[in-house]
């Protein structure tokens, strides 16, 4: 069972809450200057990644009553609950091991007193088989040509992970064409479909319940077409596959199960691309570089679980996380990579972190009387700045960033990454620094303004800074250490979870809306007038019935 602490109860939080009046009290120019050797105090450099915290309004006594906080809240022993399989998703009865798919140690994972890694090397092996099949065009469609693309149908965890992951990877694509379908909107799947043809298209039906509306809405339909193109019930199995936990579900469907990779339900759905969820980026990517994605993974994995808390990056990320929701009130956190390929890494983590830690009630079941997960949002750079980087520099709100970007580009042409990459750099600068009132009015009087033109323009100039980011400098985005970055925020994920008290792994929240659709859809299929609900939603639905 995980501890059960209100962390501001610890004397940690009581010691940080003191702490705290003094260094909000402090500016980032003046702690740099105070100490040239922030830098190396902290950053942490792991394989080939390297995190500058140093940016961060704190200083080492903050680091060490962040740690100790951790400490007061049984994180230690929380990680060992995770990763040695025990119950920790208390709500669903479920152990929590996506760290077991891609546990490349091998050594025994236990469930229910069971090891359950050979049930995931079995698929891991099946996902090969079936992958270089595929891709080398031993399988053949129902007229005898090779796939060419390939339709992932799901939503949420079953989605978010394969589209951002196989985005990032561009670089190591392959001759299939990759397609998500996951909107249960029409246009979604018939704009797919356009692009498709049925005797050289393999659909991945992707979900862990196999019961999603949108999923299985946009299955039928998409198998009602491939019937209509001219194939037979017959030759579904050559043009079907179900990533699934819920066999019973996929065979009604009409999928042969032989087609069907498993996985269990201690994967939650939105920490799932590990699993049988990710065979459609071994399709795209190829085999082998999916297992690299895992081995960069169980590295991260291996670090988070042995390295002391002051040099690991998924405590700090998450320390440093606390520290600005809960002590400086910021509401949200940005996750800003500057790398055109990383352009969905902010929204899988919109659902990995908002799904996760997005909760109102503690583990006790208690409400809480603190703030818990922040709102996660982000585009790429150099986008950002072009876009809502004036609110982030001069707005009132504090946005704590990650910064992230490679220092090799997939794409070296002409002076563009160096350009990227003074852009990285100068935006965090900027933010830390800020430009003081002299400055602004030395820049104006070069400018050749005159005094009147100063006094008007100077107070709209100036850049207040102390504005924190995290600096993530990553060699290069390679499958590994694309696998290490995602692990080290799903750890992240999992340690602000702890401190909070809350748990990380249930989303009963996703219920209500479902349950209130299924009542409305039934509705809409009259022409009767609606009274059934509140003014609002039976003006709407009304209106809609006049309008359709
Ligand atoms: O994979 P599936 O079972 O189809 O679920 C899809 C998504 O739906 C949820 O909102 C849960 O209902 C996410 O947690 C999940 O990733």
């Amino acid at each position: 069972m995980l501890p059960k602490i209100n962390f501001t109860e610890t004397a940690s939080y009581k010691y940080l809450t003191d702490h705290f009046i003094e260094i909000s009290e402090k500016h980032l120019r003046g702690l740099f200057r105070e100490d040239p050797a922030r830098y190396e105090k902290f950053s942490v450099k792991f394989n080939e990644i390297l995190l500058d915290y140093s940016k961060n309004r704190i200083n080492e006594t903050t680091m060490a009553l962040l740690i100790q906080l951790a400490k007061e809240c049984g994180l230690k022993e929380a990680i060992e609950a995770m990763f040695t399989g025990e119950i920790i998703n208390e709500t669903e009865g479920r152990a929590v091991l996506h760290t077991a798919l891609r546990n490349q140690w091998n050594e025994p994972v236990k469930v229910d007193g069971a090891d359950v890694m050979p049930d995931v090397n079995g698929v891991l092996r099946k996902i090969e088989q079936f992958s270089h099949s595929v891709i080398s065009g031993e399988w053949k469609g129902y007229t005898g040509k090779t796939i060419t693309d390939i339709v992932n149908i799901g939503i949420g965890g079953s989605d978010l992970g394969p589209v951002m992951v196989t985005e990032a990877l561009k670089a190591y694509k392959n001759h299939l064409n990759l397609h998500f379908v996951s909107n249960v909107d029409g246009t979604h799947i018939i704009e797919t479909l356009k692009k498709v043809k049925a005797e050289s298209t393999l659909f991945l039906i992707a979900s862990k319940t196999f019961t999603t509306q949108e999923t299985m809405a946009n299955a039928h339909t998409a198998r009602n077409w491939f019937l209509q193109e001219g194939a037979s019930d017959s030759d579904v199995a050559k043009h079907f596959a179900a990533l699934s936990t819920n066999e019973k579900a996929v065979a009604a469907f009409g999928i042969d199960t032989n087609n069907m990779f498993g996985f269990w339900d201690w994967v939650g759905g939105r920490y799932s691309l590990w699993s049988a969820i990710g065979t459609s980026i071994a399709l795209g990517i190829g085999f082998d570089n999916f297992k690299a994605l895992l081995a960069g993974a169980h590295a991260m994995d291996r670090h988070f679980r042995e390295t002391e808390f002051e040099q690991n990056l998924p405590v700090i990320m998450a320390l440093l996380g606390i520290w600005y929701n809960n002590f400086f009130e910021a509401e949200s956190h940005a996750i800003l990579p500057y790398d055109q390929y990383m352009s969905r890494f902010a929204a899988y983590f919109q659902q990995g972190d908002m799904e996760s830690n997005g909760k109102y009630v503690d583990r006790n079941g208690e409400k809480v009387n603190y703030q818990t997960g922040p709102i996660i949002w982000g585009e790429p750079g150099t986008n950002g700045q072009h876009a809502f980087y004036q609110l982030i520099h001069q707005g009132t709100k504090l946005i704590p960033a990650d910064f992230i970007a490679p220092a090799q580009s997939h794409n070296p042409v002409g002076a563009h990454h160096s350009l990227l990459l003074s852009n990285f750099f100068a935006q965090t600068e900027a933010l830390m620094n800020g430009k003081t009132e002299e400055e602004v009015i030395a820049e104006l009087k070069e400018a050749g303004k005159s005094e009147q033109e100063i006094e008007a323009l100077a107070a709209f100039k100036v850049f207040e800074g102390n504005r924190p980011t995290n600096s993530i400098l990553v060699k290069k985005i390679t499958p590994e250490t694309l696998g290490s970055l995602i692990a080290m925020y799903e750890h992240k994920i999992f340690v602000q979870g702890i401190i909070w008290n809350i748990f990380s792994f249930d989303q009963w929240g996703v219920e209500l809306g479902k349950q209130l659709a299924n009542k409305i859809l039934p509705e809409l299929q009259t022409k009767d007038f609606i009274h059934s609900h509140d003014s609002s939603t039976n003006g709407l639905i009304n209106q809609y019935k006049e309008w359709r």
